[in-house]
């Protein structure tokens, strides 16, 4: 397993450079990155997305990552930008490193050491929702077949909100359960901030309560995220 940063109670800050996480939820752990990205940064995002060319959602589409049973919807768009699209798509991938306390070397396409040993980082996923549009809640982790010997899945995801969105859009943790208060969690989507949340536990099994969703756009403004993923170390 990669480092996981400690959640003991919510409000706990951990300081990384210029960077405070902030601990939302103990359980699932999930923590929130004020200034990870400037707002010149959110808009480059953004129109590199655009460049790209945004296409329908469907549920866990990457190279790999397979479908899994979840019946979430999701009727957002998206586009993917690898980490050496630009400057700044390579800066990202150095931050989020930093970030989760992993070499970045890791995240690039080959490890230099073994050309078998595929990145655990995907692509950047662009996501754009427009009014009406939502994701239901669902796991970000896959369940790997059970004749595969490692379970290799998604660590961890870095959400990053690339505008803030004042009516709707909100990230919601339906199963976090903080000081015994079952009303989940729920996060406004602000420029620049990003969220960092585990997908395992500590002893490498998936966390269940880490499901989440994007509960629908109610105003005009669209939301716009980017994804990163990042996979267990375990390579198969
Ligand atoms: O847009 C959000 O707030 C959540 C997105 C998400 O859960 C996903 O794309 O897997
Ligand atoms: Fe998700």
């Amino acid at each position: 397993m990669h480092y996981m940063h400690p959640a003991q109670y919510i409000g706990q800050e951990h300081v990384i450079g210029d960077w405070t996480l902030k601990v939302a939820s103990v359980t699932p752990r999930v923590f929130i990155i004020d200034n990870f990205l400037t707002p010149q940064e959110c808009h480059e995002i953004i129109r590199l997305g655009v460049d790209k060319g945004l296409k329908p959602s469907t549920l866990h589409a990457s190279a790999t990552a397979r479908e899994t049973n979840d019946t979430a919807t999701r009727s957002s768009s998206n586009t993917w930008l690898a980490r050496d699209t630009s400057y700044l798509t390579e800066d990202i991938y150095q931050r989020a490193a930093k970030l989760t306390n992993i070499d970045p070397d890791l995240f690039q396409k080959f490890h230099e050491t073994s050309a078998q040993h595929h990145s655990i980082a995907e692509s950047l996923q662009i996501v754009r929702y427009r009014k009406g549009e939502e994701y239901t809640p669902h796991h970000d982790f896959v369940s790997p077949s059970i004749n595969n010997r490692f379970q290799g899945t998604r660590f961890a995801t870095l959400l990053i909100y690339l505008n803030t969105v004042d009516e709707g859009g909100e990230t919601r943790f339906p199963r976090a359960v903080n000081n015994y208060n079952a009303a989940g969690l729920e996060i406004s989507p602000n420029a620049g901030t990003a969220v960092l949340f585990y997908n395992m536990l500590e002893d490498g099994n998936v966390d269940d309560l880490s499901q989440h969703g994007s509960n629908k756009i109610l105003g005009n403004t669209n939301k716009w995220v980017a994804n990163l993923w990042i996979w267990d170390p375990v390579i198969g």
